[in-house]
């Protein structure tokens, strides 16, 4: 716990409490939730487990503070999301060091991470200011009709550990953008990135019971929020098995919900790809967060022409670019997994793999670091009858599968149950315009491995989620549209 604090320059950002109405806050019950340092194992300090009674509260202080945030207007809110935003910026590298110690992420992924959270932010006060209704044609003469949108209410929020920053700012920017107020239940084990955030939003002048962060039980806070009927909406990201479980709760009350799911992404490379470009897209959209996100390359697609060139190419820059290790050290840029859970799951999928078939080129296995550390691997002649093809991996294995042609390559891509990112590589035009329109994908990378970006639509179809995030689309989610008929009488 020191270590951290002793890394910070602002020590009042290390906040151990909960949030709610503007109160940093203990667990009724006074039980704590222990935060481990996934690189170190040491302990990095803790938070209170709340539980129903303490959400209920959270969710009566956003209701209470609902009338007075929905009333200022778009410029007041969008003011406050920018003073959040230069706070988050300002504070960069303590936020980031308060990431790479509960999350373990190499520090300069993490300061990646806080400047994408605020983008969030910006985009979405820049948003607030371009909520339009409309005016539509009467079917009357004497009939005036128009369209308005408000905001949805209170919001219920419940967040992965993968991006312990950006899935909050993601989903608060657009809800309070919007008028709405939220309560967003972190993951366990990385609290610290939300309730700093909950400090410079108290510093930004957000008001108390806009904003609150309820660490703690999850299928109690999930109860509470899915329960309510103050609650009007329910937004999660994290796996497909919970957002099922939310979406059935949130069915009690006809709660709008948006889910940012599991994926399954794949990688195409055609024979007309530029081989060296595919492969510097490669590595940034398998091993960012070493392969812990949702929108990670899970298969490489690759065609058999050139399968033996691409893994070549691949197998040297995994060799000379990935450094595994401590993400405080300099240099590290593959960090440890968020526990021994996710070790376990990747070393199954690549001994399943091989069991099946699949040809061993590099790595497969845990990393001598010990710990959480896992070897950048590569695989390749992998097929559909493994696990890897099925499963989502979340973790740095590099898994090839070769293909004949094009339509064997849209086949395989689009036989598993996720639909979020999906990427490919081709020089040729018509190709590109079959495959985009093919995928059944809510995104498409093409010629690139990275999409994530604030002013994009970011989601899924299939087992991957419901609604949009970020964009103009983003905002949508947090506002309902109401029909006025006027009538001007005779
Ligand atoms: N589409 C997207 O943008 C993203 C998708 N994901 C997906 O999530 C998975 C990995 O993330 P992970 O955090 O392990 O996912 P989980 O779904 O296990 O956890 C996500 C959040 O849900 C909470 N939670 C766990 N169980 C329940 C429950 N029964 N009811 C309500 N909330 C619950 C967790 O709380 P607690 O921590 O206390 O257990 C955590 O805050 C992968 O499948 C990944 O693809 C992850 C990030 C982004
Ligand atoms: O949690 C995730 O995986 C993120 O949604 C991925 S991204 O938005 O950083 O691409």
């Amino acid at each position: 716990m020191e270590a951290l604090k002793e890394n910070l320059k602002e020590t009042q950002l290390y906040c151990p409490f909960a949030y709610i109405d503007g109160s940093w806050v203990a667990a009724d019950s006074g039980e704590q939730i222990e935060v481990v340092n996934p690189a170190t194992g040491d302990v990095v300090g803790s938070v209170p487990r709340l539980g129903r009674a303490e959400t209920e509260r959270a969710i009566a202080a956003a209701d209470a503070a609902l009338p007075a945030w929905k009333a200022l207007t778009a410029l007041e809110r969008a003011d406050a999301l920018m003073k959040w935003h230069d706070l988050m910026l300002e504070h960069q590298q303590d936020l980031a060091t308060i990431m790479t110690h509960e999350q373990g992420k190499p520090l300069k992924e993490a300061a990646g991470e806080i400047a994408y959270a605020a983008s969030f932010l910006r985009w979405f006060a820049e948003q607030a200011r371009r909520i339009n209704g409309e005016t539509v044609p009467a079917a009357s003469s004497n009939q005036r009709i128009v369209v308005t949108k408000q905001p949805v209410g209170v919001v219920g929020a419940i967040t992965p550990w993968n991006f312990p920053a950006a899935m909050i700012t993601r989903k608060a920017g657009a809800a309070l953008a919007a008028g709405c107020t939220f309560v967003v239940k972190p993951a366990s084990q990385t609290p610290f990135s939300a309730t700093a955030l909950a400090m410079l939003a108290e510093r930004a002048g957000i008001p108390r019971g806009v904003f609150n962060v309820v660490p703690g039980r999850a299928s109690q806070i999930a109860a509470a929020l899915t329960e309510s009927p103050i609650v009007r909406k329910i937004t999660f990201t994290g796996s497909t098995e919970v957002g099922r479980e939310l979406m059935a709760q949130a069915s009690r009350h006809v709660q709008k919900i948006s889910l940012e799911l599991g994926g399954n992404a794949p990688f195409i490379v055609f024979e007309d790809a530029d081989l060296d470009a595919a492969v510097e897209g490669a590595m940034a959209a398998k091993f960012r967060n070493a392969g812990q996100t949702c929108v990670c390359t899970n298969r490489f697609l690759v065609q058999s022409s050139v399968v033996n060139a691409f893994c070549e190419k691949l197998a040297v820059a995994m060799n000379s670019e990935l450094k595994v290790g401590d993400g405080t050290k300099e240099g590290v840029n593959i960090g440890p997994l968020i526990d021994e859970k996710a070790v376990e799951k990747v070393s199954e999928h690549v001994q399943d793999a091989v069991e099946h078939g699949a040809e061993l080129l590099l790595g497969g296995h845990p990393h001598p670091l010990g710990g959480n550390f896992f070897t950048p691997t590569l695989i390749t002649e992998a097929n559909d009858g493994m696990k890897v093809a099925g499963e989502e991996t979340f973790g740095p294995l590099a898994a090839v599968f070769p293909f004949e042609d094009e339509e064997d390559a849209v086949r395989m891509a689009n036989d598993t149950e996720y639909g979020l990112a999906s990427y490919f590589y081709s020089r040729d035009l018509g190709r590109v315009w079959r495959v985009a329109d093919a995928l059944e994908y809510g995104m498409v990378g093409i010629n690139t491995g990275l999409i994530s970006n604030a002013a994009a639509p970011f989601g899924g179809v299939k087992a991957s989620g419901l609604g949009r995030e970020g964009g103009h689309q983003g905002i949508e989610e947090f506002l309902e549209t109401k029909y006025l008929c006027i009538d001007l009488g005779a």
